[in-house]
């Protein structure tokens, strides 16, 4: 061993066991994780890592589409040092080189020293490196020479920062390395610049790319810049909710919102309502596109990118005028429900997504198919999946398509994906908290892009569809257990709607009036409900919601007689609770109907007659005296008229 070497393994000693160098703090911070976090000998030399072909494409595939848009950033760079000995490096989030650009002459060396296609630089293994402390520490870097831990890479100089995807994540590392360098580290200064100055290019570049169908505000200190070369760039969806941003904004933001921004509004932060965006869109001289961070009071300048072809974002006042039809047969006046309906109806012709809340039952995906109905899509496809319902292996096949023969049990035709079956129309994602988080991935960029790449396919073919998801889940709990994507929640909750549980209704009288009505259309029966039956209905909990009132009605119809439906038509479970308890707001449950009061002692005799003279066939009975059975019903419901073969 020589001796520079053993110089080095002495001093990465001496540090990791806690005495103070003249090392950068990330350098010695780094060399302690190596010793401590990740038990690395540092007497030991590694080889790189190089993986192999079919594991480097899993990496590569996982980040194609950022592959794709990062390039052409890669070879602006290159083009700037080309010739100067360097080699740029793009790896993925977990240190693995997943693109690269160096000069083919010295490839042998360049394959050896590991910086390569496939080489693997993630600080656990590599020991301090730029590409695996700068994924360790999140920093831009440079790591020189004895910088590194493995005395291996001591020829390398190697200069690192991250790339951040939109939401805050980070997505990739770029790195400019070197086989060969100058001693004092300052001359790797201008390689850090630039590779500072590209990343934000290709963060700049994504977020463009991700949300090109939505507003982007580019913000700067100078009035000149914040058109041209803008510091920080934010996403918003059309309600103004801050949905993506470059690193500089979420660095800005950070302080400014007390945690991430991700889903702030932006007149929250920013002393500007979101319907003046259009300020920052006209053609004003740029000193009047100023605005000021509502916290710290930092002035900037704004300039802004409306979404193509949609109105633009608009705060709506006053009631709104009439319901459309669809939503209007939802409720019949329960406060709560009428408020979301009021609002939802503000909403049905904007492209935003939509997110519904409620227990199960309480009629979700009714509401979606209103939705849809009062919406100019109304005449193509409603397409609901449940995604709790799909098999996992299954339903990124089911929602993307495939092409014929693209994997192993794929049909000779291939699968058009229910994506695409609702071009035009509505997509309906039931339980959208059980979907797998590779499909919840697929899915955003389908949203982000409005593009879907079937299984198979390489060319994306672009989509139509308006996205409404529904759960009973707490979605915020499922992103903090990482189950759930938090940039696909943020780009779903531009609007949540919350249908209140049945239990919580003031309209539950009006809901079975209209379902029995249904009913008797669809059956050509008058259906009616005696006193004990309805006050039944009024005093269960319905922990089953709208779906459980169906059932209950739709037993009822089918068992009672004539039509007339009593106390022992309504399901076991119902008729019990509804003789022990009533809910607030509802009536107490009625024993028995009261007895006809005296001015009514000879309609109610009248009819007892006839119903007697035709045997109490209430048809009959109808039809003698001139009205329909169902007011036969009502009437003897209402003077308690009970037939003999009834009244055990
Ligand atoms: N306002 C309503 N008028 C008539 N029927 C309704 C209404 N709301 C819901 N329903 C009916 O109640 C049943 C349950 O509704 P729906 O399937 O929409 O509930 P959900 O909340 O989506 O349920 P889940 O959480 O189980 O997916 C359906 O038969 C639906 O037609």
């Amino acid at each position: 061993m020589n001796s520079a070497r053993t110089a080095h393994i002495d001093e990465l000693v001496r540090v990791s066991g806690g005495v103070a160098s003249n090392r950068d703090p990330i350098i010695e911070a780094s060399w302690r994780r190596c010793v401590v976090d990740h038990r690395l000998d540092p007497t030991i030399g590694r080889e790189a890592r190089i993986l192999p072909q079919e594991r480097l494409r899993v990496h590569r595939d996982a980040m194609d589409e950022f592959l794709r848009m990062a390039r052409f950033g890669l070879e602006a760079l290159y083009r700037q040092v080309a010739g100067m000995g360097y080699v740029l490096l793009l790896t993925d989030s977990n240190g693995v080189t997943v693109d690269f650009i160096g000069d083919p002459t010295f490839d042998n060396h360049l394959r050896r020293a590991g910086l390569y296609l496939g080489s693997d630089w993630n600080e656990e293994h590599a020991g301090t490196c730029a590409v695996g402390t700068c994924i360790a520490t999140g920093e831009a870097l440079t790591v020189h020479q004895t910088d590194h831990f493995d005395t291996t890479h001591i020829p390398l100089t190697c200069t690192s920062a991250p790339v951040f995807e939109s939401g805050g994540e980070l997505a990739a590392v770029l790195d400019i390395s070197a086989l060969h360098s100058p001693e004092p580290k300052i001359s790797q200064y201008l390689a850090l610049q630039m590779v500072k100055s590209y990343v934000h290019k290709i963060e700049n570049a994504n977020l463009y790319n991700n949300f090109r169908r939505d507003w982007v505000v580019k913000l700067s200190a100078s009035q000149e810049f914040a058109e041209v070369d803008p510091d920080c760039v934010i996403a918003l969806d059309g309600a103004g909710k801050i949905i993506g941003f470059n690193n500089k904004a979420r660095c800005l933001l950070t302080p400014e919102a007390g945690e991430s921004p991700l889903g702030r509004s932006f007149a929250e932060l920013f002393d500007c309502e979101v319907e003046d965006l259009t300020r920052f869109v006209r053609a004003l001289p740029t000193d009047q596109r100023a605005l000021r961070l509502r916290r710290s009071g930092l002035p900037l300048f704004a300039q802004a990118m409306p979404p193509p072809a949609v109105s633009l974002p608009r705060a709506h006042s006053g009631d709104g005028g009439p319901l459309p039809e669809p939503l209007r047969a939802i409720s019949g006046g329960d406060p709560a429900l009428k408020a979301v309906l009021t609002r939802a109806a503000k909403l049905v012709n904007t492209r935003m997504s939509l997110l519904i809340h409620g227990e199960t039952g309480t009629g979700k995906e009714h509401f979606a198919k209103a939705l849809h109905r009062a919406s100019v899509r109304a005449a193509k496809p409603f397409v609901a999946i449940n995604c709790a319902a799909l098999p996992e292996a299954l339903i990124e096949s089911e929602l993307f398509g495939y092409e014929p023969g693209s994997f192993t049990g794929a049909t000779a035709r291939g699968k058009k994906g229910l994506i695409l079956e609702a071009d035009g129309g509505t997509l309906f994602l039931d339980e959208i908290g059980d979907m797998p988080l590779s499909a919840q991935t697929r899915l955003l960029r389908v949203l982000a892009e409005r593009e879907v790449t079937p299984i198979g396919r390489t060319k994306a073919v672009s989509v139509d569809i308006r996205v409404i998801g529904a759960t009973h889940r707490d979605l915020i709990e499922l992103v903090k257990a990482g189950r759930f994507r938090d940039d696909l929640y943020f780009r779903l909750n531009g609007a949540v709607f919350t249908v209140p549980p049945l239990r919580q209704r003031g309209d539950l009288d009006w809901l079975i009036d209209r379902l029995l009505t249904e009913r008797a259309k669809r059956d050509g029966v008058e259906y009616c409900l005696t006193a004990e039956a309805l006050a039944a209905l009024r005093a269960h909990g319905w922990p089953g919601n709208v779906r459980e009132l169906v059932n209950a009605l739709d037993y009822a119809c089918a068992v009672c007689t004539d039509g007339l439906i009593d106390l022992a038509d309504i399901p076991d479970p119902v008729q019990h609770s509804g003789l022990f308890k009533a809910w607030p707001g509802h009536d107490a449950p009625t024993a028995s109907p009261p007895p006809a009061p005296l001015d009514e002692e000879e309609p109610a005799a009248r009819l007892r007659d006839t119903l007697r003279r035709h045997h109490w066939n209430v048809s009959a009975a109808a039809r003698a005296l001139g009205v329909d059975r169902s007011t036969v019903h009502r009437q003897m419901h209402r003077f308690g008229i009970v037939a003999p073969h009834r009244q055990d």
